[in-house]
């Protein structure tokens, strides 16, 4: 037995295989690759590298399962997505352990994600049974037309790594909910958390081949052109790097098959002089440092106007030095370390200080604690000529800019090409609205450091991508309109159309 399984309450949640047509299966080549610990580097178990006749397998069988899913109730197929919640609810500990163990994060952090997810299927089985159409009149009044929300069909679904559970969750559970089947591609840092989700759903009653979860760390390109090419999967969901959803759109081209991208974004949380400080404060400590900064929704250009700027700064650093960097499974950490590298958080350190930023906090690797661990870092006097004003950094470097006016800030906000999150801190509620209007961003966060909610649609515009997740729209983006036209020609009101 792995040795991380026989740390949980329930060591059968941890599984080295992937998932297909309610079979846990190795891959048809027998080849595996090895999961790491992103704290210790110390091998936690191996997953199957799923190759094309694995995701083959895996699309015929939720082909195989889409008409019994589709025919069920709404409530019927709500009831297992409840049952999904509360299995979730009651594993919270141990799924906590998976996740800090191959993703890294503190407790915390992976507790609440544990909690992030479980809301979705709690959300999405009050979904399931509502998914009304319309009836709409027709301009012939002997004429009904009347539209049917269907299930799109097979979905491919490919899921990140920073939040290995509940990014996989929010669209698990709309496509279900809507009657679709899937197959998901985890991971390869992270396939453990979606094996987990998938073994609970298999014990909440999901019939077999409704969810596949091909898992592969080196075939991942092969896999993914294979789902956009793929006739059977009628769309593609896909959360992670805006250069990689980009291809994905390219490749789906000769199937046209629907896409629901969330990409990358580059946060600016905007600071004005009438914000209640403390407020701002704590607002930005959240939304920079979650998950040690890499949250597609972290604040990445943190912009103070000049009447409050030393004082925000000087608060700001005090709040950064109550956190605690080191392996998230130690209960007094706050911050755990980069599930990948910390390159591209000190090249952005590097270009900003060369070209005169000033380190107000941290800059540095922490090789005592392991590779991948870094300072919770803090930038002053950051310029727009600098890389991190332009480049997400997804780490924990906090860059904080002066403007002055409120039309130079919105332009500076706005002139990145990617648009998901942006902050906004302020108590002048003219302000508020003419600040929120003009921000060219799926998502504004004002007076709070949280974005992510079950009700709240979450996305981007732009380069950030489309589709919206969460929410009473979730469920939308798997689904099609049917129009239906009923009656015959009224001949006494023809000449009316
Ligand atoms: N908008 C959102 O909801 C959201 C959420 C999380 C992360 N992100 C973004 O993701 C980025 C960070 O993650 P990353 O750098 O690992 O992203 P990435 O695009 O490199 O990887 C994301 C996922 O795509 C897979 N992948 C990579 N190449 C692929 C291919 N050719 N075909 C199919 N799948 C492929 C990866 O294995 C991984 O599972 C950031 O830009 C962040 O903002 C966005
Ligand atoms: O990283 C993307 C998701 C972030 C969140 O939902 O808080």
């Amino acid at each position: 037995m792995a040795p991380l399984a026989s740390s949980l309450q329930d060591p059968s949640l941890l599984i080295e295989k992937a998932y297909i047509n309610g079979e846990w299966v190795s891959s048809k080549s027998g080849e595996t690759f090895e999961v790491r610990n992103p704290a210790t580097d110390e091998v936690l178990g191996s997953c199957p590298e799923s190759n094309l006749d694995d995701l083959n397998d895996a699309i015929a069988a939720a082909e195989a399962a889409f008409p019994l899913w589709r025919a069920q109730s709404g409530r019927a197929r709500a009831r297992i997505l409840r049952k999904w919640f509360d299995l979730i609810t009651a594993s919270k500990v141990d799924i906590g352990a998976i996740i800090t163990a191959e993703n890294g994060k503190a407790k915390p952090d992976a507790e609440g994600e544990a909690v992030f997810t479980a809301g979705f299927f709690e959300w999405f089985a009050e979904e399931a049974p509502r998914l009304y159409g319309d009836v709409v009149p027709h301009s012939n009044p002997s004429s009904r037309t009347t539209i049917l929300k269907q299930p799109i069909g097979v979905c491919g679904l490919i899921l990140p790594w920073n939040f290995p559970m509940a990014m996989g969750a929010r669209k698990i559970a709309a496509a279900l909910a809507a009657g679709c089947t899937v197959v998901a591609k985890s991971d390869g840092l992270t396939p453990f958390s979606s094996n987990t989700l998938a073994l609970l759903g298999e014990r909440a009653g999901l019939p077999k081949g409704v969810l596949n979860i091909v898992t592969s760390l080196k075939n991942t390109p092969k896999l993914g052109l294979a789902m956009c090419e793929s006739d059977v999967i009628k769309k593609i969901s896909f959360t992670g790097s805006t250069r990689v959803g980009k291809l994905l759109m390219k490749q789906s081209a000769s199937t046209l098959k629907k896409l629901s991208l969330e990409l990358g974004g580059n946060a600016p949380f905007i600071v004005f002089d009438d914000a209640d400080i403390k407020t701002a404060v704590q607002s930005a400590l959240i939304a920079k440092f979650k998950v040690t900064g890499q949250t597609c929704v972290c604040a990445n250009r943190i912009y103070v106007q000049e009447g409050i700027y030393d004082e925000f700064a000087k608060q700001f650093v005090e709040g950064v030095k109550g956190f605690r960097v080191g392996p998230g499974s130690d209960p007094n950490v706050t911050h755990g370390p980069l599930t990948t590298s910390v390159a591209k958080v000190e090249e952005h350190i590097q270009d900003a200080v060369s070209k005169k930023a000033k380190v107000l906090l941290g800059g540095n690797r922490l090789p005592n604690i392991g590779n991948n661990f870094f300072e919770l870092t803090v930038l002053g006097d950051v310029d727009d000529t600098m890389v991190v004003s332009s480049e997400e950094t997804f780490g924990p470097l906090a860059a904080i800019t002066k403007f002055k006016t409120e039309d130079e800030v919105i332009k500076r906000a706005n002139s990145v090409e990617v648009g998901l999150a942006s902050y906004l801190m302020t108590t002048d509620l003219n302000r508020y609205h003419r600040v929120t209007e003009r921000l060219e961003f799926g998502m504004v966060a004002v007076n709070t450091g949280v974005i992510a909610d079950h009700g709240a649609p979450f996305g981007g515009v732009k380069h950030s991508g489309f589709g919206r997740e969460g929410s009473k729209y979730g469920c939308d983006d798997y689904l099609v309109y049917k129009t239906i036209v009923t009656g015959g020609i009224d001949t006494k009101y023809t000449s009316l159309l």
